[in-house]
């Protein structure tokens, strides 16, 4: 061994970051018929012919961005070989809600840090200007890859002038293509038929994943993560199928292997085992959770914390009439209006869709009737914790009382 160099001393990963999100795979793999299709998109590209307008849609975390990352740098290395100038300009539009600042953006892109455009205050058609100025400046093939593009909201005339910019004599210099990126599967839809028919000379569609296209994402990525041997057989391919459930999303399937390597790593275990990835699924949707529970509006909330104190007062499942009265309580308390019972049952079957409650339904017996019950469908510090600034706003509840570290304030 060399007596400079670093070796990894963890016995499982041997690249953990492999596994993030900033990692650009060295091949795309699961994926081999929309890569076929966006490559003959790009193909003009290389004959020197004006590019097509490519429109990628497909929910999140399938594929998207890697596969453009992966075929652009594809096409420069070739465009090289071929002599061919080409320059991809890429902005992510998530922040930017307008062609205004989409416009901006871009031109700042193309200029130097001392040369920049500020952020307001502008003309639109003279922000236009300047990008076709820049843009003739460069010549050659210009694309410009929008991703997230459904953020542009209604002032969307970008998309429309990009793609015409050359037949209107704005760009004369330079072949100009356009890629916009969008996992909101509506935003395609509602595009205007002007903007549509110039964005979308190629649709792109991406599925998402099954649990054999995720097996081989995954196995890829362990290949790199994880050292020979590190995994049991079953890791992978539960990983697959819990992400197959979870939308075939890729991200969140490589999210679950990472978080299962850190339940294993954090025990000093020899393996990763199936319990390692149950326990990361548990793990991630518990935060999924907090993260749902603490977005809730306030009455939303406020019916979680009413059930949550009859559920420290070991009085739960419980009837919704009963979870009503606590709500009073707490909406008192709270100064607040109460909402309805019939609002309130309403804001159960929510949560119960939201996977925060659960509900099961009771018959009554010999009236025939039926009710409903409900209870947490997580650990109590858990719920709390989520909805801790509500709690400090509205008083901690005698029932939790003993639950709640800093219960120094009004007692409901
Ligand atoms: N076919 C694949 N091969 C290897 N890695 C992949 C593949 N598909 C997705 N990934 C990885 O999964 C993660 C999410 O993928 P990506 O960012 O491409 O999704 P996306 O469809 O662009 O999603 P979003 O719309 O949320 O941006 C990334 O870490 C990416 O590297």
């Amino acid at each position: 061994m060399d007596e400079l160099s670093f070796e990894p001393d963890d016995s499982l990963y041997r690249n953990r970051d492999s596994l993030s999100e900033e990692y650009t795979p060295a091949e795309i793999v699961g994926r081999d018929s929309e890569l076929q299709k966006y490559h003959s998109a790009l193909q003009p590209v290389i004959n020197g012919e004006s590019p097509d307008n490519i429109f990628l849609y497909g929910k999140t975390g399938v594929g998207k961005t890697a596969a453009t990352n992966f075929l652009l740098k594809q096409l420069q290395e070739d465009t090289e070989r071929f002599d061919i100038e080409l320059t991809v300009i890429d902005v992510n539009c998530e922040g930017l809600s307008s062609s205004y600042q989409v416009a901006i953006n871009l031109v700042n892109k193309l200029r130097s840090p001392e040369n920049q455009l500020s952020k307001t205050g502008h003309p639109q058609y003279e922000v236009y200007e300047y990008l076709w100025e820049a843009i003739d400046e460069l010549g050659g093939t210009v694309l410009i890859v929008l991703d997230e593009v459904d953020n542009i909201g209604e002032d969307d005339s970008i998309l429309y002038q990009i793609p015409r910019a050359r037949s209107n004599g704005n760009v004369t210099n330079a072949r100009l293509g356009i890629i916009g990126i969008s996992n909101d599967l509506a935003f395609r839809e509602n595009l205007s038929p002007k903007v549509r028919s110039s964005l979308c000379d190629r649709n792109i569609s991406f599925p998402p994943y099954d649990a054999g296209e995720l097996e081989a994402v995954l196995q890829q990525r362990a290949d790199v993560a994880f050292h020979d041997g590190a995994l049991d057989d079953e890791v992978i391919p539960l990983c697959a199928a819990y992400g197959a459930q979870d939308a075939g999303d890729a991200r969140k399937a490589l999210d679950l292997l990472r978080g299962a390597g850190d339940f294993a790593r954090a025990e000093e275990a020899d393996v990763v085992t199936g319990d390692h990835v149950r326990r990361s699924r548990e793990e991630i949707e518990r935060e999924e959770v907090m993260d749902g529970i603490a977005d809730l509006a306030d009455h939303q909330q406020l019916t979680v914390y009413a059930l949550a104190t009859l559920e420290a007062e070991g009085n739960t499942p419980a009837r919704s009439q009963l979870v009503y009265q606590r709500y009073e309580t707490l909406c008192d308390s709270a100064v607040k209006d109460a909402r309805t019972s019939r609002r309130v049952r309403d804001f159960l079957a929510d949560l119960e869709s939201l996977s925060i409650t659960t509900s099961g339904r009771q018959n009554t017996g010999a009236e025939g009737g039926q009710y409903r019950e409900h209870q947490l469908q997580h650990d109590l510090p858990t719920v709390l914790s989520a909805m801790s600034e509500l709690i400090r706003r509205v008083g901690v509840h005698h029932s939790i009382e003993d639950a709640i570290e800093d219960s120094n304030q009004v007692i409901v």
